[in-house]
Formats: C-alpha cells, sequence, structure tokens
C-alpha cells in the first residue's frame, strides 16, 4: 500500500514533485496546500489545491506523510515550526538520478533533484533543497532550511548556513563559510568568507 503524501506548496518545487511522484512509488499524492488565493480549489499538476497552508492542520493526520516544498528559506522554516507539534513523517525525497555518496549524513524533508552529486562525509541539514545539478564537494555542511537553485558548485569543507538562499549557478572555492540567512546571487563565485544575513554577488563576489 502506497503512503498518503500531503505537498506544500503548489509553486515550482511542488510542481517538480507533482510531476516527478513515479520517481518515489512508495507515495501517492493526496493534493496540495498554498495560500495564493487564485489555486483555491484547482488542479494543478494533476492534483487538487486542497487548501491554504494557513489551514493544513486539520487535514494532517498522524503518521501523514509532508513534503514542504517551498524554495524561500524563510518561508520554509516558518511553515515548519507551525506544524511540527503534529506527529508527521518528512521523508526525503533524494531523485533516483542524483548521486549521494554513502558517507553523507541526511536531514529530513530533503528535496533533491536530478543531476545532483554529493560527495563524502557530507552534511546536510533539514529541509535542504537542491535544484538540477548542483554539484557539493567532499566535506560539505549545508545546515537546515538552505535552498540552492540549479547548477550551484560549493568546494569541499564549504560550510552554509542556516536558511542560505543560492542563486542560480553561484560557487564557492573549498573551506568557505556562508553565514545564516545569507543570500547568494546568481553566478557569484565565492573566494572569501561572508557573515551571516549578507547578499553576496559577482566574480569575485563582494557583499551587496
Ligand atoms: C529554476 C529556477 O528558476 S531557480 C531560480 C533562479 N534564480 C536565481 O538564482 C535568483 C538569484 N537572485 C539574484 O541573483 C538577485 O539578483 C539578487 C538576490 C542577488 C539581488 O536581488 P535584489 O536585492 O533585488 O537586487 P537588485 O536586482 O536591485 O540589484 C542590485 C544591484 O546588484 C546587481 N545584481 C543583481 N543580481 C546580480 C547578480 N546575480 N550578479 C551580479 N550583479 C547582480 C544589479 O545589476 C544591481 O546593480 P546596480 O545597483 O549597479 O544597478
Amino acid at each position: 500500500m502506497k503512503t498518503p503524501l500531503y505537498i506544500l506548496g503548489a509553486g515550482n518545487v511542488g510542481a517538480y514533485l507533482c510531476y516527478n511522484i513515479k520517481d518515489f512509488p512508495e507515495f501517492e499524492v493526496v493534493g496540495l496546500f498554498d495560500d495564493a488565493p487564485e489555486k483555491q480549489g484547482k488542479i494543478l499538476y494533476g492534483f487538487p489545491v486542497l487548501d491554504t497552508i494557513t489551514n493544513c492542520n486539520s487535514y494532517l493526520k498522524d503518521n501523514s506523510a509532508v513534503a514542504i516544498c517551498i524554495h524561500a528559506p524563510q518561508v520554509k522554516k516558518r511553515i515548519y515550526q507551525k506544524i511540527k507539534g503534529l506527529s508527521l513523517m518528512f521523508p526525503n525525497f533524494i531523485s533516483p538520478y542524483a548521486w549521494v555518496s554513502p558517507s553523507v549524513k541526511l536531514g529530513k524533508g530533503l528535496i533533491i533533484y536530478p543531476g545532483v552529486s554529493i560527495n563524502y562525509e557530507c552534511v546536510l541539514g533539514d529541509f535542504v533543497n537542491m535544484n538540477m545539478n548542483c554539484a557539493i564537494g567532499h566535506n560539505v555542511t549545508v545546515n537546515s532550511y538552505a535552498s540552492l537553485a540549479p547548477g550551484v558548485n560549493l568546494g569541499g569543507f564549504t560550510w552554509v548556513g542556516e536558511g542560505v538562499d543560492f542563486g542560480i549557478g553561484a560557487c564557492t572555492i573549498q573551506n568557505m563559510q556562508i553565514g545564516a540567512d545569507s543570500t547568494v546571487g546568481g553566478q557569484a563565485m565565492i573566494i572569501t568568507s561572508f557573515p551571516e544575513n549578507s547578499k553576496i554577488i559577482g566574480v569575485p563576489a563582494k557583499a551587496l
């Protein structure tokens, strides 16, 4: 019997999971939740939008499987804080077309897209998203709620703080530290570490 799955977020990440749910054959999607008024009552990506995320608690029964399908780190964190008191499961959705070294430590609620490679002794916190073709070098730590857009490349021993939002194609050399809640612009090339709440752009990357 398949596990019923509730998807929080009917945007791009939710669409990815709905369209590719066959890659995770143990789950069947019951429906989505989204706070956008225009999405209410619609069928999106083949599944119904059941209600708002604000109202989702009343639908989620004990041991329901839930995927928080949101890119924005702060929004993911806020949603998890709202539902964490319920007895829910937060499975990892790691594409069968990704490569994850067996020595990687995995949190919960991960969404890892096709083409991602993660090398040995990395550590991923909870609710980390990695979009297509990210390449994560050895001994990298990516803390909870961080989101990586397509094609992010992290050098060995990079440390990514909680809630960092990495833009498309951004890179670090080895041993970099990116403070919590920072935003990294598309195509930034990071060659020095940055404190928390930085906005980082350019080649070589500088604080905006
Ligand atoms: C599948 C998908 O679609 S995944 C999503 C892919 N999208 C991304 O990766 C988005 C990443 N976001 C960015 O790169 C954004 O531009 C941010 C977050 C860095 C900056 O956004 P904002 O704070 O709104 O900055 P804003 O657009 O006002 O630009 C401020 C300045 O920075 C420059 N700038 C903005 N982004 C970048 C960038 N990635 N690289 C270099 N310069 C940049 C602008 O040209 C502008 O310069 P100016 O002041 O000389 O005119």
